[in-house]
């Protein structure tokens, strides 16, 4: 077809209430009872085949439920993970060559598909295996990944239309080639959205990819392929290996065609993937692309003028939402002697010992369990910390219970050292601690939050003084990629709040916005001279 397409304006999905007695509640509950009962197989995806890994088997489980296996995955080894290099590469020419309208199309009905019949099965996949509540759920796995898989085919299409300049008489172009070679995307437990958009959005853009999810979101990985296929993927254009992933990285990050890495995850685990291509930069064809999402200590900060109602609610939702698994979760906060001695102290303990967590197929709770017993494991080391030492106190929560689940009790505590570990150290888990502070002291708080941690991923200023608003973003500009402004620090809408962060946070690409795609092209300018000079000599040479 001759035609330069433009493609459909993208809109977020909104988010559906499930509140009870809707059909759209009903029809989860019967999706959450059906992958409750069953116990699949999840395979590995290599050329289109599903088969099961050759390594060590793992069960998935429900983490508020663990006694519950939902499914059986194993983990990748060396033979599989050159199955899928080789799958990769052989369907790099294909997919290169297929228009972008047309890779562009089957991302687009994979959005109205997940949006449609395919919303209950991804939601209740990652109740189920992740422990989210159902809005938690819906606003990761129906609506971020609809938005990403929307989002990126419209800012896709932006670049696309990137030209240079021609001169009289010459006419230049860009060439947006996918990279040479394939692409490793490795994905975190704790989004599906982020899970789906890894592998996805350098696919849009004509590569082809090894796709490496987390093993405690497998059931959800292992739909989000099924859907990817029904929306008319071809095999081979995103090959997923499961299970742990260091014998996969052995075999990837050795490899001469390895043209980019795309992870979200911990700061350690980038670290190691970056130092390891470091090490073995000359043995590849070129430089691979290397963009990472990583961890994040994200802040709140309240000033005397803060509005306290705001402020309550969202620590209480940016600290506890998710058990506290958001990248983004508040887990450090700065308040004002005047605020946390004049109400907000007690209330926020109060709330914070009221929230429920259990089973997330009961509606009614506000949560459910960490994801996994190495994740229970370092929250309560973090809790026998906290209580053993004397600058710290204890005001909510505090305890952990794995009998059932890995659940960990929403804690609160005030620490008199805003530099202590717990103000430094990322724990992923839902402990909130507050240093509070004389209000004369404000800046001099500012600027030790400022730096005290390695990360800069998010935070909120809380104010409704101008001017503190102003002075504190100023001095906090490089202190989160992501800054709110009396709002929590977590739920980044696509199109709305792109969201990265720098420091040990990542590279900042910026995932479902434009910034993030291009790192996934390798531009060729062509020039072409219509009339080209037949004569060597220039004036000057007379
Ligand atoms: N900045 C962001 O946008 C963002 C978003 C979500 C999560 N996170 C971060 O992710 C972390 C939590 O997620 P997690 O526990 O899944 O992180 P993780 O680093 O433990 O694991 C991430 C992925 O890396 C894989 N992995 C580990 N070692 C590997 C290796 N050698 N080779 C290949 N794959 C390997 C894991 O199996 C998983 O798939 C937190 O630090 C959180 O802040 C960041
Ligand atoms: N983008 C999400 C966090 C992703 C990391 O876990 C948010 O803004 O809360």
């Amino acid at each position: 077809m001759d035609a330069v397409f433009s493609v459909p304006e993208p809109r977020n999905e909104p988010v559906r209430a499930y509140e009870p007695g809707s059909a759209d509640r009903e029809r989860l509950q019967r999706r959450l009872a059906e992958l409750a009962a069953d116990r699949l197989d999840l395979t590995m995806t290599v050329a289109g085949e599903q088969r099961m890994a050759g390594g060590e088997r793992i069960d998935v489980v429900q983490p508020h439920r663990h006694a519950h296996v939902l499914g059986v995955t194993a983990h990748a080894d060396q033979a599989d993970a050159r199955a899928a290099v080789k799958a990769a590469l052989d369907a790099a020419p294909m997919w290169r060559a297929l228009p972008f309208e047309e890779r562009a199309a089957i991302f687009l009905r994979a959005a109205e598909l997940l949006a449609g019949p395919w919303r209950d099965t991804l939601n209740a996949a990652t109740m189920l295996g992740q422990s989210k509540t159902v809005v938690q759920a819906e606003i990761d796995s129906a609506c971020e990944f609809v938005d990403f898989l929307r989002f990126n085919v419209h800012f896709a299409r932006k670049l696309l239309e990137e030209q240079p300049m021609s001169s009289p008489g010459v006419w230049n172009r860009f060439d947006h080639r996918p990279l040479e070679g394939f692409v490793y995307a490795i994905t975190p437990f704790n989004f599906t959205a982020i899970a789906g958009n890894l592998p996805s959005a350098p696919a849009l853009l004509g590569n082809t990819v090894v796709w490496k999810p987390a093993p405690t979101q497998q059931l959800a990985a292992h739909f989000t392929m099924r859907l990817f296929e029904a929306a008319g993927l071809p095999p081979g254009v995103i090959n997923m290996v499961t299970g742990r992933g260091e014998e996969v990285s052995e075999v990837v990050l050795a490899d001469p065609d390895l043209a980019g890495i795309h992870f979200t995850g911990s700061t350690k685990v980038f670290q190691h993937l970056w130092r390891t291509v470091g090490e073995n930069i000359a043995r590849y064809r070129g430089y691979p692309r290397l963009v990472g999402e990583t961890g994040g200590k994200d802040f709140v900060v309240a000033h005397t003028s803060a509005d306290v109602d705001a402020l309550h609610t969202a620590l209480i939702r940016g600290a506890y939402e998710y058990q506290g698994q958001k990248c983004s979760a508040a887990s450090r906060a700065y308040v004002p002697r005047s605020i946390w001695e004049g109400g907000l102290r007690d209330r926020l303990a109060a709330t914070a010992d009221s929230l429920t967590y259990g089973d997330v197929t009961d509606f009614s709770n506000f949560g459910g369990a960490v994801i996994d017993s190495k994740a229970f494991d370092r929250h309560t080391a973090a809790l026998e910390l906290i209580s053993s030492d004397d600058s710290c106190r204890v005001l909510a929560g505090g305890t952990a219970d794995d009998s059932v689940g890995w659940f960990v009790r929403p804690t609160l505590f005030e620490c008199t050292d805003g530099t202590h570990e717990t103000f430094t150290t990322e724990y992923f888990g839902p402990i909130l601690g507050v240093h509070v502070f004389d209000d004369a002291r404000f800046e001099d708080v500012v600027a030790q939050a400022e730096s005290v941690a390695p990360y800069a991923l998010t935070g909120s200023i809380f104010a409704t003084d101008r001017r503190v608003v102003e002075a504190v973003a100023e001095r906090m500009r490089y202190a989160a990629g992501n800054f709110y402004v009396n709002d929590k620090p977590t739920g980044a809408v696509v199109g709305q709040q792109p969201f990265g962060g720098a420091r040990a946070s990542g590279t900042n690409d910026k995932a479902g916005s434009w910034h993030n795609l291009v790192r996934w092209m390798s531009p060729r300018t062509i020039k072409e001279t219509f009339v080209p000079p037949t004569d060597h000599t220039y004036p000057h040479m007379g």
